[in-house]
């Protein structure tokens, strides 16, 4: 086994001050970046590493960086999230790195060379890996490798360029890396939740080969998760709107979506806490629901004439827990969709991304909760595929609605669809929590959650 490496380097002072300027303009439009529609105002450096000596032709900095932004557009200026930057420096940018670039140094001691997002380039990706590979410890980064893990030197990288909540880079087809971009102190559940799984044995999901951790602060932040890459794999939503496409039947995967995800929800709760929910937990549940369609009716002006309705759903939840009703909770995925299964050439079914919904705060996401909370999350997305579709196909999202829940019966041994008000109200939630991500995210596909929510916010049939 390779000697853990340990070197302690710290970045230079004024580096931070000098990318100042070229940050501003160029974090913004990260597809990752979180706090859209607000300037960002300044930054506070919460800590800087470099990878490669100083001597080297390539600048190599890791950089953890808060973003200073309004509250609201004309308000005061106040500290908001952290993210991840891995920049480089150097004299020149070859053309082929032309879209990483961040822009020109002008001052401070890069001053004269181009500064770029080096998770684009091949040398910085490989000294990730080969830091995570050897368990280097260098300045507050620690990079972890899982005792029986072998992980080959020279595996080739190339960053994925779909677009993303974090940055993932794949290395020689054999392993992914996923880096974190905005950060929080705590344990991720992208990496707790895999990590418990593969520990407890059986369920469809990549086994966490390696991670990356800072301690800037005495507390621990999840930075990055390697795992085994899935070679010809599929995911969920690509297959979808292919078989959507031709006009092919969906059910049968949908059925076997349903089977995967009930595998790992039995694996979770017997890896992990589960909870019982009596009435003041659910009446908790409820009140979340209903100040997250406050918040998103105060957000997007075409939610609020439904919102009134969509309450009832949620006050219907309530009711049931003030008539005596229970549920059962466990730690779930807690961002289910299409696009987070990858189908096998096997067949088989796997489910990725635990991070939970991003804008949640991290305590809220690693909370236990109905297993609901999933289904609902993939019974939108059938939804959401439907109304993606170049030619419309009558009848496919309720198609795979049900079969998914068939499926999901077969391996749980409880159908959702048992619990309408529960699962309801989990839909209903996901719709809500849709309509202010496409808002803030991709104006062009709101229509699609709001005609989910005319549609469950109309009485239900008798
Ligand atoms: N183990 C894996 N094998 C193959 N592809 C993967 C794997 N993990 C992730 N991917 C690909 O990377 C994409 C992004 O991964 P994900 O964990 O969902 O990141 P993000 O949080 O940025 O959305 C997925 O949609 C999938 O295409
Ligand atoms: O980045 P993540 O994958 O963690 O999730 C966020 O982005 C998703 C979109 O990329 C978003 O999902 C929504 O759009 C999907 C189609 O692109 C659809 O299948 C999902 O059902 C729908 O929720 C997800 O909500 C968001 O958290």
């Amino acid at each position: 086994m390779p000697e853990a490496v340990t070197r302690t380097v710290t970045s230079p002072p004024g580096l931070l001050a000098s990318l100042d300027p070229l940050l501003r303009d160029w974090l913004p439009r990260q597809r990752w970046f979180a706090g859209k529609g607000r300037p960002v105002t300044g930054f506070s450096l919460v800590a800087a590493t470099d990878l490669l000596p100083a001597d080297s032709r390539l600048g190599l900095h890791h950089v953890l960086v808060r973003a200073h932004q309004q509250s609201a557009p004309g308000g005061p200026e106040e500290p908001g999230d952290c993210y991840q930057l891995l920049i480089g420096t150097r004299e020149a940018l070859p053309p082929r790195l032309a879209p990483a670039l961040i822009g020109h140094v002008t001052g401070g001691p890069a001053a004269g060379r181009t500064a770029y997002d080096a998770l684009y380039d091949t040398r910085p990706a490989e000294v990730l890996l080969e830091a995570i590979r050897t368990r280097a410890r260098i300045g507050g980064l620690r990079f972890e490798r899982e005792e029986d893990q072998e992980i080959r030197a020279g595996l080739v990288p190339r960053l994925m360029t779909a677009e993303q909540s974090n940055s993932s880079v794949v290395y020689g087809d054999t392993f992914i890396l996923k880096v974190l971009r905005r950060i929080v102190p705590g344990v991720n559940p992208d990496l707790e939740l895999p990590l418990a799984l593969a520990r407890e044995g059986g369920a469809p999901v990549p086994a966490p080969a390696g991670w990356v951790v800072a301690e800037p602060d005495g507390r621990s932040w999840v930075l990055g998760v390697l795992q085994p890459y899935l070679q010809g794999s599929t995911d969920g939503w690509e297959l979808a709107l292919r078989e959507l496409a031709k006009g092919e039947d969906f059910t049968a995967e949908a059925r076997a979506l349903g089977r995967a995800t009930a595998e790992v929800h039995t694996a979770l709760a017997r890896a992990l806490p589960t909870a019982t929910l009596g009435h003041a937990q659910v009446r908790q549940l409820a009140d979340g629901m209903i100040a997250r369609l406050e918040e998103a009716a105060r957000a997007v002006p075409a939610l609020r004439p439904h919102a009134p309705a969509l309450r009832t759903t949620f006050t219907a939840l309530g009711d049931l827990a003030a008539e005596g009703r229970t549920w059962t909770a466990q730690r779930v995925h807690g961002d289910l969709h299409l696009g987070q299964c990858l189908r096998a050439p096997s067949g088989e079914w796997s489910l990725i991304d635990f991070e939970g919904e991003p804008a949640k705060p991290l305590a809220e996401r690693r909370l236990p909760q109905p297993t609901v909370r999933d289904v609902a999350g993939m019974l939108r997305s059938f939804d959401y595929a439907a109304h993606s579709a170049e030619a419309p196909v009558p009848g496919w999202a309720a198609g795979c609605r049900a079969a998914y829940c068939t499926g999901y019966a077969e391996a749980a041994g409880v159908d959702p669809r048992t619990d309408p008000v529960l699962l309801r109200a989990h839909e209903t939630d996901k719709a809500v929590y849709e309509v202010l991500y496409e808002a803030r995210h991709r104006p062009d596909w709101l229509q699609v959650p709001l005609a989910a929510v005319r549609r469950l916010s109309a009485p239900e049939p008798a």
